[in-house]
C-alpha cells in the first residue's frame, strides 16, 4: 500500500490552502496516497503515515490554525514524519533565498523533531479579509508571489524522501 501522506494548512485568504493542494497533487502523482485539509477539520492522524503542515505568516507568527494543529496532534506527530512549511513574504525573497522559520515555528520543530521547513512567497489580493490587509493592498504591497515550480519541485524532493525513489523516477543512490 502506498505511503499515505496529510497535507494540512492554516489559511485566511486560501493561498496556503493553494499551496498545500499543489503539493499534494505533487505528492500524488509520485504515486503516494495525499490529500490536502484545513488543520481545524483534521480528527485524527491514525489514517496516515507522514504528515505536511503549511501555515500563512500573520505578524510575524504562523496562521493559529496551524498552531493549534501542532498542538492538538503533538503525539502523533512525534511518531510521523513531519515537515513544515510557511508562507507569507509579499516580495520575491522567498525564491532567492531560503528564510527561515520564525521562532515560533522553530520551537514546533525542535519538539516534533520535524525533518524540515520551507518558506514559501505569499499572497494577497482584492477580497482579502481584515483591515490590515486593506492597507497593505491601498499601499501598493499586494501581489502573487507564490512560485508555484518551486512549491512543486519542494514536494517531489519529500515524496523522494518518502519512497526512497529520487524525483523523476530512478532509484536513489545512497
Ligand atoms: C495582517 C497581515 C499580516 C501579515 N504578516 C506577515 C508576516 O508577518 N510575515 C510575512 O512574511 N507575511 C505576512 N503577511 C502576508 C501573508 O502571510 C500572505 O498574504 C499569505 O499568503 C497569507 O496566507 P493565506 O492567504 O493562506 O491566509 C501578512 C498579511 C496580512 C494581511
Amino acid at each position: 500500500m502506498s505511503t499515505r501522506v496529510l497535507v494540512t494548512y492554516g489559511s485566511t485568504n486560501g493561498s496556503t490552502a493553494r499551496i498545500a493542494e499543489t503539493v499534494a497533487e505533487t505528492l500524488t502523482e509520485a504515486g503516494l496516497t495525499a490529500e490536502a485539509l484545513p488543520a481545524p477539520s483534521v480528527a485524527s492522524l491514525d489514517p496516515y503515515d507522514a504528515v505536511i503542515v503549511g501555515g500563512g505568516l500573520y505578524a510575524g507568527r504562523w496562521h493559529k490554525d496551524a498552531r493549534r494543529f501542532l498542538r492538538r496532534h503533538r503525539h502523533a506527530l512525534a511518531e510521523r514524519p513531519l515537515w513544515l512549511f510557511s508562507s507569507g513574504p509579499l516580495d520575491p525573497s522567498a525564491t532567492q533565498r531560503n528564510i527561515p522559520p520564525v521562532p515560533g515555528v522553530r520551537k514546533a520543530m525542535a519538539r516534533l523533531d520535524a525533518q524540515g521547513h520551507v518558506t514559501f512567497g505569499g499572497c494577497l489580493q482584492e477580497g482579502a479579509k481584515g483591515w490590515v490587509a486593506g492597507m497593505i493592498l491601498r499601499s501598493g504591497k499586494g501581489g502573487d508571489f507564490r512560485d508555484f515550480p518551486a512549491i512543486r519541485a519542494w514536494a517531489a524532493d519529500r515524496a523522494a524522501e518518502l519512497t526512497g525513489v529520487a524525483p523523476g523516477g530512478s532509484p536513489a543512490t545512497l
